[in-house]
C-alpha cells in the first residue's frame, strides 16, 4: 500500500453535531450516496485540515455511515468560507452550485459550507499533497486549475475534469472508501506497468493514513485509503452509452464499434491476468451459491423481485445441473468488475476502458478478488441492451446484433473455441440475470424510470431468453 501523504500530522477536530446534522440531511440526495435505502446515522471516524488560502478553511471528514448492519466508509471533503465570499467557480450551477449550508459560529460569524469535491480550493489541496507517478511532471505551474470545472453528472463518485494539470487530468473524489488499497487506483497503474494503453495512465494519487485505536473491531491498528486519484485525460473521446444511444436512436448499427470494444476487452483481461496473481481454478458451486445469496439479497432490496423469487430460485437449480452437464473450466482472474458502455469512452484512437472500482454496492473484501471474466462480458451485454431501451431502436434485432458483434470478437481475441463457448452458455446466462438483479436494485433507488430496463431483462432470462 502507498505511504499516506495525508496523515496523522493534518489531523483535526471532528464535525460539530450541527455540521452533521447539516451533511445527514445533504448526503442521501447525492447520487454516490452508496447506503441510499438504508436507515443510517454519520459517525465521524478521521478529520484532516488541508493547506489552504487565505479566508478559506479545507478540511476531510471520512464518516462512517452506521446502522440496520451497514457500516459503510465515505469521504466528506469541505471548503469553509465567509457567507457569500467562497466563491464556486468550478461547481455545476445546474445542480444548485457548492453551497451545502451555512453554519453561524458562536462568535457570531457565518460561514457557508461548501462541497469540497465541487469546489478549487480542495482540488489544489489534493494537487498539493498527492503522490505523483514517476515522471509525471508536477511542479507548481503546471497545476493551472484554469477551465477546471466539476463533473455535471455525478456517478458513484465525484469526478473533475481539469484540462490544465500535467497537460490535461481528470481528478476522481472518491466517495464511498475503501480501507486499503482502491481497485482503482492499483489496477489502472498495474496495467499501465504491464504496457496496457487501453485505459488513461494514472498520475497522481492521494492516500491517508490514520489510526483505529478501538482494538475491538477488525481494523484496529495503521490503516489507509486512497482518497482521490488523477488519471490522464482522454480527450475528443465519446461516452460509450451515449454513442450507443446515439447510433439506436438513428437506427444505426453499434457493431463495428462494439467489435472493437471486445477485442479491447479481451485484451484488458490478458493484462490483467498477467499483472496479478492468478485465482483458483473457478468452482462452480461457490460461483452458484454466491449467486444465490446476491438474488436473495436483491429480494429484500427490490419489492418487484417477490413475486420472482420463486423462478429466479428455478433458474439457479438449473444453472447447477447445466454446468455440471457442460464441463465449463475457467481460472478466476482480477477482472474490472463492473463494466458497461459507460465505462469505456470512444475516440479517434479508439476505446479507453475506465473505473475499476467494481460494483459500488459490493464490499471492498468482495471487488479485489479474482473473479470470472465472463462477469465483465455480461456487464457490458447488459450494456447494449440499456443503450437499445434508451436510446429507443425500433429495430428489435439493434442490440442484439451489437451484443453478437462484441461477444464473437471478445472470444476470437481471446482464443476461446467454439466448444468452450458453448460450455460457458451456461455460466454466461447464469452471470447475465446476475447483472439484471443487481441493475433492478440500482435503478429501484438511483433511476426507478429506468427500472423496466433491467426488469424486462430478468422476465426474457427466466423465461429462457437471453
Ligand atoms: N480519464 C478520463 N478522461 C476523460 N473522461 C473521463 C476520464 N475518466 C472518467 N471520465 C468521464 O467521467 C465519467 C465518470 O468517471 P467514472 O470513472 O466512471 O466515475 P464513477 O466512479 O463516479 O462512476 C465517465 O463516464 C467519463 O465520461
Ligand atoms: O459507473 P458506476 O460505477 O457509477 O456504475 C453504476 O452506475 C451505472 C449507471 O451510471 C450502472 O450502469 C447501468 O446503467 C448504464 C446506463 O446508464 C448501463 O449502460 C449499464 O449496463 C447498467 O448496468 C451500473 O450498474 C452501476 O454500478
Amino acid at each position: 500500500m502507498d505511504e499516506p501523504t495525508l496523515d496523522t500530522t493534518a489531523r483535526t477536530e471532528p464535525p460539530t453535531p450541527e455540521l452533521l446534522e447539516l451533511l445527514a440531511g445533504w448526503m442521501p440526495a447525492r447520487r454516490w450516496y452508496p447506503v441510499k435505502g438504508s436507515v443510517v446515522r454519520p459517525v465521524p471516524w478521521v478529520s484532516y485540515a488541508l493547506p489552504a488560502p487565505d479566508g478559506l478553511s479545507v478540511e476531510v471528514h471520512l464518516l462512517r455511515l452506521v446502522g440496520g448492519g451497514v457500516d459503510v466508509l465515505v469521504q466528506v471533503p469541505l471548503v469553509w468560507a465567509p457567507t457569500g465570499e467562497g466563491g464556486d467557480a468550478g461547481a455545476d450551477q445546474a445542480a444548485g452550485g457548492t453551497v451545502i449550508g451555512t453554519v453561524v459560529r458562536e462568535d457570531g460569524a457565518s460561514l457557508d459550507v461548501h462541497d469540497g469535491a465541487a469546489h478549487p480550493a480542495f482540488w489544489a489541496a489534493v494537487l498539493d499533497l498527492a503522490e505523483w507517478a514517476d515522471g509525471v511532471p508536477h511542479a507548481p505551474h503546471d497545476l493551472d486549475l484554469g477551465g477546471a470545472r466539476a463533473l455535471a453528472v455525478e456517478q458513484s463518485n465525484s469526478s473533475v475534469m481539469l484540462p490544465g494539470v500535467s497537460g490535461g487530468g481528470m481528478l476522481k473524489v472518491v466517495r464511498a472508501l475503501a480501507v486499503g488499497p482502491n481497485p482503482d487506483v492499483v489496477i489502472p497503474r498495474a496495467l499501465a506497468a504491464h504496457g496496457f494503453a487501453g485505459s488513461p495512465r494514472p498520475l497522481a494519487w492521494l492516500t491517508a493514513g490514520w489510526e483505529d485505536s478501538d482494538t475491538t473491531t477488525s481494523t484496529a491498528g495503521a490503516l489507509t485509503a486512497h482518497l482521490a486519484v488523477l488519471t490522464e485525460l482522454v480527450t475528443g473521446a465519446t461516452d460509450g452509452f451515449d454513442l450507443a444511444c446515439d447510433h439506436a436512436r438513428r437506427g444505426e448499427p453499434l457493431d463495428e464499434q462494439a467489435a472493437a470494444l471486445g477485442r479491447d476487452v479481451a485484451a484488458m483481461h490478458q493484462a490483467l491476468a498477467e499483472a496479478f496473481e492468478p485465482g483458483d481454478p473457478l468452482d462452480t458451486k461457490w460461483l452458484v451459491d454466491e449467486l444465490r445469496a446476491r438474488a436473495e439479497t436483491a429480494t429484500t432490496q427490490a419489492d418487484v423481485l417477490v413475486e420472482r423469487h420463486d423462478r429466479i430460485r428455478g433458474f439457479h437449480d438449473e444453472t447447477v445441473s447445466l454446468l455440471a452437464q457442460s464441463g465449463a473450466t475457467t481460472t478466476l482472474q482480477r477482472i474490472h468488475g463492473d463494466l458497461h458502455l459507460g465505462q469505456a469512452l470512444h475516440g479517434e484512437s479508439g476505446w479507453k476502458i475506465l473505473d475499476f472500482e467494481g460494483e459500488p454496492m459490493r464490499s471492498v473484501a468482495e471487488r479485489a478478488r479474482p473473479d470470472v471474466a465472463l462477469r465483465d462480458v455480461a456487464g457490458m451485454l447488459r450494456s447494449f441492451d440499456y443503450a437499445a431501451a434508451v436510446g429507443g431502436a425500433t429495430d428489435p434485432a439493434w442490440a442484439s446484433s451489437a451484443q453478437t458483434a462484441f461477444l464473437e470478437a471478445y472470444r476470437t481475441a481471446a482464443g476461446v473455441t467454439g466448444d468452450e463457448a458453448r460450455a460457458a452458455e451456461a455460466l454466461l446466462r447464469a452471470l447475465l440475470l446476475d447483472k439484471a438483479l443487481y441493475e433492478v436494485v440500482y435503478e429501484t433507488r438511483n433511476r426507478p424510470d429506468w427500472l423496466p430496463i433491467p426488469l424486462a431483462a430478468v422476465d426474457r432470462l427466466l423465461a429462457g431468453g437471453i
